[in-house]
């Protein structure tokens, strides 16, 4: 059932926590997908009650024109959860029941896992972050929330947020769904034609060509070859291809032992962007 109000959303709220129900919370922007579906499949397995919050937040975006072509489908998104998850609540507030006049957002001290990739690449993003789930938490207070490792940058970002601010909520990071040649699923993808999506696999083929090179070449040998795996397409533009510590998410160029690593990527196919990463070697 849709909520749009947080006088309401709480009303429900305490039913389920009156009944002693574990409350799961999916952020999302909406235009959802299978990757999604999956999420609210995995907090239905672990909670009786699972809130999916339908919010593009504009204090995230550093980009106007990708927040204003940002897809929006709220009927056909309630439509979706609907049909497969009739006991969902799904909150979709308006900018201002959140905001209220002062659209912007909190600053935090992340760490060095927020210095580099989409930190470095979207000024402001991960503050826009931050300051949206603290909101989401504290009006939910779930006991549990699920967030996709295709954003793996952002999954370290709330786990850190988790500890930075006490709040007492499990983060669960749920496996990355993709199309059947490789592409993760994203949102954003609504944007590409038919023949992009097909040519945009190659995302995937350069995190793939990268885990099956780890162990023999070195990452200098692997940077290469990715670059010239793009140049081979000149409609998509390499933002950055790195490979980074999973723990502090710092780029590197030499490999320690005993360390678990994941490479990430970002592109643009003309003006859409779009991130996708992998372990490679745990
Ligand atoms: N392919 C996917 N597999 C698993 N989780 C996903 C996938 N795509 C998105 N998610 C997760 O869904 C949640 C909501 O993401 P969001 O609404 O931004 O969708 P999105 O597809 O990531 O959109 P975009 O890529 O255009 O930003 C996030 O936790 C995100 O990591
Ligand atoms: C977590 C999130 C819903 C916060 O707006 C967003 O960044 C997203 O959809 O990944
Ligand atoms: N899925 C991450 C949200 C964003 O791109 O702003």
């Amino acid at each position: 059932m849709l909520v749009n109000q947080t006088s309401k959303l709480q009303t429900k709220l305490k039913k389920a926590v009156n009944k002693q129900q574990k409350v799961g919370l999916v952020p999302t922007m909406g235009a959802l997908h299978s990757g999604h579906l999956a999420l609210i499949g995995e907090a239905q397995k672990i909670c009786e009650q699972v809130v999916v919050s339908i919010f593009v937040n504009p204090t995230q975006f550093n980009n106007a024109s990708d927040l204003e072509k940002y897809p929006r489908n709220l009927e056909q998104d309630l439509a979706q959860i609907q049909s497969s998850y009739p006991n969902v609540i799904v909150f979709a507030p308006e900018v201002s029941e959140i905001y209220g006049k002062n659209v912007a957002a909190e600053e935090f001290d992340f760490g060095s896992i927020t210095t580099f990739m989409e930190g470095e690449y979207r000024a402001g993003h991960f503050n826009g972050v931050g300051t949206i789930i603290k909101r989401l938490f504290n009006l939910v207070k779930p006991d549990f929330a699920f967030f996709g490792e295709k954003d793996f940058q952002q999954l370290r970002v709330i786990q850190k947020l988790v500890e930075i601010t006490e709040q007492p909520v499990k983060v669960v990071g749920c496996a990355t769904q993709r199309e059947v040649n490789g592409l993760a699923k994203s949102s954003r993808n609504q944007r590409l034609t038919e023949e992009q999506k097909e040519k945009a696999a190659i995302i995937y083929q350069a995190l793939e060509t990268a885990k099956n090179k780890f162990n023999q070449s070195s990452i200098a040998e692997i940077k290469t070859e990715i670059k010239g795996i793009f140049e081979a397409y000149p409609e998509f533009e390499l933002e950055y291809f790195e490979i980074a510590d999973v723990k502090h998410l710092v780029p590197t160029e030499t490999k320690q032992t005993n360390t678990p690593y994941r490479a990430f990527i970002a592109a643009f196919v003309n003006e859409v962007r779009l991130i996708d990463n992998i372990a490679l070697n745990y």
